[in-house]
């Protein structure tokens, strides 16, 4: 389980989070949605390492430390926002840079990570440039699964994506969620694709947490009202 507690995020002089409280369990996807602007990015960086941060994230009861590379080697994954997916290189380099936390005999791509998204395979030599945005996508969430991470951290997966990959993405979302090794963390606009998967809901509003409710327990119309326009 992941625990993050009362995180508070500045860019320079502007207090971006105040005092987030999240909890992702094990075998749970956990959606965090809001407005643009209100700090989801921000959050998941924080929780990645990616960005200084005060408060504390635990896994599993153990106090994670700060910085990227020592959080990858904990366990947590992270998927970019926009992909960040490298156009020079091959789909096969690609997923190798997920490998820079891992020791050097663990370095090679899992065979179930291919089993998830065999485009991949057919497309190993390829440049990641070449690529449509919904494979980039695949591919940007392949190399996370590199590590075989015990936390994956989603951001936005469905940005610029057509429908029908759309689909083929929540499936292997659902099915990352139903293998139940990890604890997933999706921020999400779209609504319908977040409301469909989600096993929780975190609504924020200008970087506090306004909601954080079970799905089952939860008011659609209410969420939805909260994170819309
Ligand atoms: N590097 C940065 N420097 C300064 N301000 C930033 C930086 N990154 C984000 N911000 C600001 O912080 C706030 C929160 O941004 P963030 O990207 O976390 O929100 P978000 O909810 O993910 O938005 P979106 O849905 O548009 O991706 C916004 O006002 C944004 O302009």
């Amino acid at each position: 389980m992941l625990e993050a507690r009362d995180i508070t995020l500045f860019y320079g002089g502007s207090q971006i989070l105040h005092g987030i409280d999240l909890t992702a369990k094990r075998g749970q996807i956990t959606c965090v949605m809001g407005l643009n602007g209100t700090g989801k990015t921000s959050l998941l960086k924080a929780m990645a390492g990616r960005h200084p941060m005060q408060g504390t994230v635990t896994l599993d009861g153990k106090p994670l430390p700060p910085g990227a590379k020592a959080r990858a080697q904990a366990g947590i994954a992270y998927v970019p926002q926009g992909r960040e997916v490298f156009p020079q290189l091959t789909v096969a380099e690609n997923l190798a840079t997920g490998f820079a936390c891992l020791p050097r005999d663990a370095r090679r791509v899992p065979e179930e990570v291919f089993d998830l998204f065999p485009v991949l395979r057919d497309m190993a030599g390829r440049r990641g440039g070449d690529l449509s945005g919904g494979q980039q996508q695949q591919l940007a969430i392949a190399r996370a699964l590199v590590t075989k991470p015990r936390v994956l951290l989603l951001d936005e997966p469905t940005e610029g994506i057509q429908p029908n990959i759309i689909d083929q993405i929540g499936h292997v979302i659902r099915g990352l969620r139903d293998a139940g090794d990890m604890a997933i963390v999706l921020v999400e606009q779209r609504f319908d694709f977040a409301w469909g998967l989600a096993d929780r809901i975190v609504a924020l509003r200008r970087g506090a947490v306004l909601r954080d409710e079970a799905r089952g327990e939860a008011d659609r119309a209410a969420i939805l009202a909260d994170v819309s326009v």
